[in-house]
């Protein structure tokens, strides 16, 4: 059960890819609207294939499952279920990634994508009172040219769209592949993150903020067996969005309990906590929170510090964050009073 702490604690997800949301009902669900065959007969077949060796073996299994989303009304559903849950957590700003190619490789218009996503956006921030933005995302085993091709779809919705990222196959696909990617995303006005060092070396971190200039490196944990890369993660303040508990099903790190997110924290790094893909790595945001409380003995300052530390490294308005950081010092002195 979720310590009630971190229950109410406000806090921002900043690493959660739309498409790895899809928990196995709704999955079952779309394929069952949409005529997709799936390799599985049922719910509980699919979530006991949900073991992985690696990211390598998580992949292929995750765009399979992704490619069951094909109208406009599956991509509205499932945001609207991804963010319906995050409230839940006491998520009060989430900014949500979108690998658009899996999709158009399935012939889904982008305007079927984006338009929708952002409609859940806009209805969740009405009715659930979450603020939510988006991430267009491409993959590092497809060319440059190819995620290229993507900042040009996109154009028409550039104002709509928070930030562009890169994710899925890391090793083998450095940073360096995709510098012009990058400095034209920045060019064209978009906020910038990218995949480093979750599989890959500390040397891919390295590396991408050298060519490609992020303001966020997702994951980051391989910088932990580099000490002059640390020492210029905390110099630089670069935002870093771990997610333990994929951390842990895609066997970066052997255990929770090996988990370096305390050691980062303890180094002065921007650590924040996230879910990634969660049902298929088991839990959502607070799930995450919870495990690094249990496994890492973090106290409620420390997961204060966490949870602050997930809305300065947003990309939301500065009055925003400060409202949000105000929130977070309530609540820690409301549970103390409550506590006493
Ligand atoms: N953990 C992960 N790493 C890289 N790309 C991803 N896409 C979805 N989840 C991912
Ligand atoms: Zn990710």
């Amino acid at each position: 059960m979720t310590d009630a702490f971190i229950a109410t604690l406000p806090k921002a997800e900043l690493h959660v890819h739309l498409e790895g949301t899809l928990e196995p009902e709704l999955l079952f669900a779309l394929a069952a609207r949409n005529d997709v065959p799936l390799p599985w007969s049922d719910v509980n077949q699919a979530r006991a294939a949900y073991t992985f060796t690696g990211l390598e073996h998580f992949l292929p299994l995750l765009f399979r499952s992704a490619s069951v989303l094909r109208t406009g009304q599956d991509f509205y559903d499932l945001a609207h279920a991804y963010l319906t849950r995050a409230a839940a957590d006491g998520v009060r700003r989430a900014e949500m990634f979108l690998g658009v190619q899996t999709f158009l490789d399935a012939g889904v218009p982008i305007a079927y994508q984006l338009d929708n996503v952002l409609a859940a956006i806009a209805d969740a921030r009405a009715d659930l009172g979450i603020d939510s933005a988006l991430i267009v995302t491409s993959q590092r085993h497809r060319s440059q040219a190819a995620a290229l091709e993507v900042l040009d779809l996109i154009q028409p919705w550039c104002e709509r769209i928070i930030g562009i990222g890169l994710g899925a196959a890391e090793r083998g696909n450095p940073p360096v592949k995709f510098a012009d990617y990058f400095a034209t995303a920045r060019a064209r006005g978009y906020r910038t993150t990218i995949h480093a060092g979750e599989d890959g070396p500390a040397d891919y971190v390295r590396e991408a903020l050298d060519v490609c200039k992020p303001d966020r490196i997702d994951h980051g944990v391989a910088a932990i067996d580099d000490p002059a890369l640390v020492a210029r993660l905390r110099d630089e303040a670069i935002p870093l969005t771990v997610c333990p508990l994929s951390n842990v099903a895609l066997r970066v790190v052997q255990s929770m309990a090996a988990h370096p997110l305390r050691i980062m924290s303890e180094a002065g790094l921007l650590v924040t906590v996230n879910s990634d893909d969660p049902p298929y790595f088991g839990g959502y945001v607070n799930d995450n929170y919870e495990a690094v409380r249990t496994h890492l003995g973090l106290d409620r300052a420390t997961l204060a510090d966490l949870a602050r530390n997930s809305f300065r490294a947003s990309f939301d308005d500065p009055a925003h964050v400060a409202a949000h950081l105000a929130d977070i010092d309530g609540h820690a002195e409301m549970v103390k009073h409550a506590s006493r």
